[in-house]
């Protein structure tokens, strides 16, 4: 059952919905030095999906970050409890924009993969704690449930879809820094400075005030993108090292402004860069 159509909900919403049966928490928070977080309490009855640790990214030769088979995800999401009528609400640490990035990756994935019925916990724990949320430290063990993925490939860019993106109306849109942007610095996935030509840059914190902690609103977000002179394009595709920051800008302009044709590319510069022949610039 599709609890509310919309893309973020708040720390009263989860509350009040709890021991829902279709609603299927997912904690994605990975342990860290300080520990396993999810051990030390969590929403209750929120099952462990850690990010990095689940695989809900894939490396394929030496490229990281991209979207697994919809084998993989399917076992992944079935072992987690989640069904095709479950209403997936997706939780993590809220402190930062980088962090819940994590959140906005995970929906776009369950999006691609055919399943609507997801939401995400808006500013994840940091909003659970402010709003003095329940935290249980019971481990939750899923029942597995049967979850059949559908792929839609129009919410992915593949190098194709970027190439005809340099030479129309749809914009790319580079999450990174400024830095990285304009190639004064690179991550080592990446093999060239700079960017993909044609794109503009959104730097991804614009999207989400870990002071508050709150997602970007609307108005937000069509400011973002009027001041980067794209509030007419034929559409977007994000991008950044990974696919992991871009994910918070795909989210905002497809999920939150609700924008059509936003496609995030998961391969982003580490797979553009994987080919040296294809074009990179800094200006
Ligand atoms: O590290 S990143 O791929 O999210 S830019």
């Amino acid at each position: 059952e599709r609890l509310t159509d919309q893309p973020l909900v708040d720390a009263a919403w989860l509350a009040q919905h709890l021991g829902n049966e279709s609603l299927v928490v997912l904690d994605i928070r990975d342990a860290t030095d300080a520990g396993d977080l999810y051990a030390a309490g969590h929403v209750p009855g929120a099952v462990a999906a850690p990010y990095a640790a689940s695989g809900w990214r894939a490396k394929v030769g030496n490229v990281p970050g991209l979207l697994p088979t919809e084998e993989a995800i399917e076992t992944l999401v079935s072992g987690l409890g989640v069904s095709n009528d479950s209403h997936v609400v997706i939780l993590t640490g809220g402190a930062n924009a980088s962090d819940f990035g994590g959140a906005t990756r995970v929906y776009w994935t369950f999006k691609v993969y055919g399943h609507d019925n997801v939401s995400i916990l808006d500013g994840g724990y940091a909003a659970w704690a402010k709003a003095n949320g329940e935290l249980s430290t019971d481990a939750v063990t899923p029942v597995a449930a049967t979850f059949d993925a559908e792929f839609r490939p129009e919410l992915r860019a593949e190098v194709a879809e970027v190439n005809e993106a340099i030479a129309s109306d749809v914009n790319l849109v580079d999450a990174r820094s400024v830095a990285q942007f304009i190639g004064q610095e690179k991550t080592n996935t990446v093999q060239a400075l700079g960017h993909i030509p044609s794109a503009i840059n959104i730097n991804f914190d614009k999207f989400y005030d870990a002071d508050k902690p709150a997602f970007a609103s609307a108005d937000i977000i069509a400011k973002l993108a009027k001041d980067a002179g794209v509030a007419d394009s034929d559409g977007f595709i994000a991008f950044c090292n990974t696919g992991h920051l871009a994910s918070i800008a795909w989210f905002g302009l497809s999920e939150v402004e609700g924008l059509p044709n936003v496609r995030l590319y998961d391969g982003s510069m580490s797979d553009w860069t994987s080919d040296p022949s294809r074009p990179v610039v800094t200006n």
